[in-house]
């Protein structure tokens, strides 16, 4: 049996949620953002930051895949979901749930960077340092976690999980 051991709660969460946005819509300030979140675990975090950005925004979403129903990263990074958005030119905010070994995001930015981007920075929701194995740059993170396979808020284990309002430990 896995048991689910809550990290953060929903008024947590929505707190530096706030916070987060305040800081992006001041740096962007002026400017206009596209927001490229990457799915599916981003697809919550993308719903609440964008409502706390007060700088005009596009959204666009990218669907990757690194884990499929494992909790360990395969290595390889799947599209399977190609962009929807034209960011030739465009200053870009990718909205990550959780960065974690950096595959998944070190691919993004590649795949950002090869459309044309302008710039490109990151939001991570979770920015989860214990099993980091690429060199990224996370430029704004919601919470710094340590260590364990984390769900809900977007995040899954084999698909499930991902609706719960705050963010578990799930002890396998
Ligand atoms: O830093 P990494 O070790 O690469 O892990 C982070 C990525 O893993 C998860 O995606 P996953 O492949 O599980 O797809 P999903 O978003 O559809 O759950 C998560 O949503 C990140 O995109
Ligand atoms: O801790 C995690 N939880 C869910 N998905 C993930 N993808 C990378 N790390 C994680
Ligand atoms: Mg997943």
């Amino acid at each position: 049996m896995s048991e689910l051991i809550e990290v953060l709660s929903k008024e947590e969460i929505a707190r530096s949620i706030t916070e987060v946005g305040e800081v992006i819509s001041h740096d962007y300030k002026g400017g206009k953002l596209a927001l490229v979140g990457a799915l599916k675990g981003a697809f919550i975090f993308m719903a609440d930051l964008a409502r706390e950005i007060t700088v005009p925004v596009q959204i666009g979403f990218l669907g990757v895949s690194s884990y499929g129903k494992s909790a360990e990263s395969s290595g390889t990074t799947t599209v399977t979901k190609e962009l929807d958005l034209d960011v030739t030119g465009m200053d870009v905010l990718v909205v990550e749930d959780i960065v974690d070994t950096g595959l998944t995001l070190k691919f993004i930015v590649n795949y950002l960077k090869d459309k044309g981007a302008r710039s490109v920075k990151v939001c991570a929701f979770l920015d989860k340092k214990e099993r980091r194995a690429m060199d990224v740059q996370v430029d704004y993170a919601c919470h710094e976690i340590l260590e364990g396979f984390l769900v809900g808020y977007g995040l899954d284990y084999a698909e499930d999980y991902r609706n719960l309002p705050g963010i578990y430990h799930l002890e396998m």
